[in-house]
C-alpha cells in the first residue's frame, strides 16, 4: 500500500507538531542534529482495562520513512513562516538543510499483528537527533490509532467466539482518515469483513453488507421489499427484518426464503437492529428452525461492544453472525492510546553510548534507558513471561530474573535453557534502507490469531484479565536503578 501517496499525494513532512521542527531547527543550529540517538515507542498501560495490546499500524509507518524528505511545497511554507518579530522563522541555511535530508535510521519494531505489553519498545529508531526527533509525532499518530483499533477488535471477536464480526463503521468514523485506519485495524484484530468499500480497493479487506430500513420502507409492505431484494440477490439475502415488527418480519423473511427456496436458492438469514437481541433472536431462531430454515443465519447489530456481545452470549442469544460499527471503530470507551516515544540513549563523542534516563514524581512515568530489544519466551507453545533486555547483555540460560519495572518487588524468575523464545523487534529499516517485506493484511490478521492463541485466556478477559509478568532484564533493572540514585542525588546537590 502506497499510503503516502494514494491517499496524500506526495509529502506528509509537515504532519507534525511544530515543536519537532524548532527543536530541529535548535539542534541544527548547536550542531547536534547529526548526533545519534535512540528513542522508543511504548505505552504505558493496555487500553479498555484489558489484559493485552494488539499492535497494527506498521506499513504505515514504514511508508512513512519512505517518503521522509521535505517536499519543494513544503519548503517554501517552511520558508515564509514568520517569528514573532516578524523576521523568518527557519533561516535559509536550514530550509536548504531541510531540502537535502535524507532518512537513515534503523528501525526495529515489532510486526503488525504481535500481542505487546506495557513499558515495552513497539518501535525502536537509532539514527541522527534531528530525524529521530521528526520522527516523533508522526509515528505516535500512525501507531496509536490503529493499535488501539486492532485491540478493540480483537476484544470484540474474542466475546463473539470465533463467530464473524462485521465492521460497519464508516458512518461514525473519525473521518476519512480515521475510517479508513480503523477498517484496517479492525480486519487486523480479527474482523471478518468492512462495509467500507473503499478499505477493501486500497487494502484488500472482504467487503461485505446487508441492507437498510431505507429499501424496506420505500415500498409498499415489507414483503414486497424483501421480494424485489430477492430478485436482485437471490444469493446474498440478509434480510433486515425489524423496520415495522419483528416476528412479523421474521415471517415475512420466511415466505420470501421459501419463494427462494422453490427456484433453487436458498436465503443466507435475516438482520435484527433494534429491541432486546437475546428475545428477538430465540424466537427467530425457532420460528426459522420451524419453518425448515435451520442453516439461515441470524445477525444482529445496533451499538454492539464486546461487552453487550459477552452478555449476549451469556443469556444465550441465538445470533450466529455480529454486525459492530460505531463503539468499534471509534473505540467508544477509550478514544486514544497513550502510547509514547522517549529518548533512551545518545552516542557522546567518543563513540560511546550513554544511557538516558528521565526522573518523575511518578515512578510509572521514569523511562527505561538503554538500548533494548525484548525476548518472548514459550512454554508448550503458551508464552510464559517477555523480558526487556539491554541489546549486548549476554542471557545466563541456566537462569535469569525479570524485574516488574513498575513494581521492583514483582519479579520472576526464567529458565531460557527451557524455553522457546522469539525476538519480537525485528529489523525494518537499517541506515534508513527498507530490510523488511510486509506481509499480505490476511497473513498479518492471521498472526494475529496466532499470536492471541498463545496467551492463556486468563490474561484475554474482558473484565479484570490476568497481569502477564513482563520485565527488565536484572542487568537492565540494576543500571536503571543506579542511574535513578544518581540523578536523585544530583537534584538534591550531593553530587
Ligand atoms: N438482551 C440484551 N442484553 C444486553 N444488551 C442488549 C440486549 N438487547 C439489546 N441490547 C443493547 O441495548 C442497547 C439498546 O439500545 P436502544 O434502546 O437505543 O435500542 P433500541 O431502542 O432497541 O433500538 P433503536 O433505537 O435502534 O430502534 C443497544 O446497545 C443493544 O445492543
Ligand atoms: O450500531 P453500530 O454498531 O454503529 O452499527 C452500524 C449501525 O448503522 C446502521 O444503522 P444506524 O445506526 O445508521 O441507524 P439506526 O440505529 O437508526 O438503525 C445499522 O443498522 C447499525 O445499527
Ligand atoms: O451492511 C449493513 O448491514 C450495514 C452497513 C453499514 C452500517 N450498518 C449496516
Ligand atoms: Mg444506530
Amino acid at each position: 500500500m502506497k499510503i503516502t501517496k494514494d491517499l496524500y499525494h506526495g509529502s506528509l513532512a509537515l504532519l507534525t507538531d511544530f515543536y519537532q521542527l524548532t527543536m530541529a531547527y535548535a539542534y541544527w543550529k548547536s550542531d547536534k542534529g547529526e548526533q545519534e540517538a535512540v528513542f522508543n515507542l511504548f505505552f504505558r498501560k493496555h487500553p479498555f482495562q484489558g489484559g493485552f495490546t494488539l499492535a497494527a499500524g506498521l506499513d504505515y509507518v514504514i511508508d512513512y520513512c519512505r517518503n521522509f524528505r521535505f517536499g519543494k511545497e513544503d519548503l517554501e511554507y517552511l520558508s515564509k513562516m514568520k517569528a514573532p518579530d516578524g523576521s523568518p522563522q527557519f533561516e535559509k541555511g536550514f530550509i536548504d538543510y531541510l531540502s537535502k535530508l535524507k532518512f537513515t535510521c534503523d528501525i526495529d519494531a515489532v510486526e503488525e499483528g504481535t500481542v505487546v505489553f506495557p513499558n515495552a519498545p513497539m518501535i525502536r529508531v537509532r539514527g541522527p537527533l534531528i530525524q529521530c526527533q521528526l520522527l516523533e509525532t508522526p509515528l505516535l499518530n500512525l501507531f496509536n490509532f490503529q493499535t488501539l483499533i486492532a485491540t478493540k477488535a480483537a476484544r470484540i471477536n474474542l466475546a463473539a467466539k470465533g463467530e464473524p464480526v462485521l465492521e460497519f463503521g464508516l458512518r461514525r468514523a473519525q473521518g476519512i482518515d480515521g475510517a479508513l485506519a480503523a477498517s484496517r485495524a479492525a480486519y487486523i484484530g480479527g474482523c471478518t469483513s468492512t462495509s467500507n468499500v473503499m478499505a477493501g480497493k486500497l487494502f484488500g479487506i472482504p467487503v461485505s453488507g446487508t441492507h437498510a430500513h431505507s429499501w424496506i420502507m420505500s415500498f409498499e409492505s415489507e414483503l414486497e421489499a424483501f421480494e424485489a431484494y430477492a430478485d436482485a440477490f437471490p444469493d446474498q439475502c440478509v434480510f433486515l427484518v425489524d423496520t415495522y415488527d419483528t416476528i412479523n418480519g421474521v415471517k415475512n423473511a420466511i415466505k420470501v426464503g421459501e419463494i427462494l427456496r422453490s427456484k433453487g436458492k436458498e436465503m443466507i438469514g435475516i438482520r435484527i437492529d433494534s429491541g432486546d437481541l437475546a428475545y428477538y433472536s430465540n424466537k427467530a431462531r425457532e420460528m426459522l428452525d420451524e419453518a425448515g430454515f435451520p442453516e439461515a443465519k441470524i445477525v444482529a447489530s445496533n451499538d454492539l461492544d464486546e461487552n453487550i456481545i459477552h452478555s449476549l452470549k451469556g443469556q444465550e442469544a441465538s445470533v450466529n453472525v455480529w454486525g459492530v460499527g460505531t463503539k468499534l471503530v471509534t473505540a467508544y470507551d477509550q478514544p486514544a492510546l497513550g502510547a509514547v516515544y522517549k529518548l533512551s540513549a545518545v552516542k557522546e563523542e567518543s563513540g560511546e553510548w550513554v544511557p538516558k534516563i528521565k526522573i518523575s514524581q511518578q515512578s510509572l512515568k521514569i523511562n527505561i534507558p538503554g538500548i533494548h530489544n525484548v525476548k518472548r519466551y514459550y512454554s508448550n507453545g503458551k508464552a510464559v513471561a517477555d523480558m526487556i533486555y539491554l541489546e549486548d547483555q549476554e542471557i545466563n540460560p541456566r537462569g535469569t530474573v525479570i524485574i516488574d519495572p513498575t513494581d521492583a518487588t514483582r519479579r520472576k524468575r526464567i529458565m531460557p535453557a527451557f524455553y522457546k523464545e522469539e525476538e519480537l523487534l525485528k529489523p525494518i529499516f537499517k541506515n534508513g534502507k527498507l530490510v523488511y517485506k510486509s506481509p499480505k493484511i490476511k497473513d498479518i490478521r492471521e498472526r494475529a490469531q496466532n499470536q492471541l492463541a498463545s496467551f492463556d485466556k486468563t490474561h484475554k478477559r474482558i473484565v479484570n484479565p490476568h497481569l502477564y509478568p513482563v520485565g527488565l532484564e536484572e542487568n537492565l533493572h540494576h543500571m536503571r536503578m543506579n542511574l535513578v540514585l544518581k540523578a536523585k542525588q544530583m537534584e538534591n546537590g550531593e553530587a
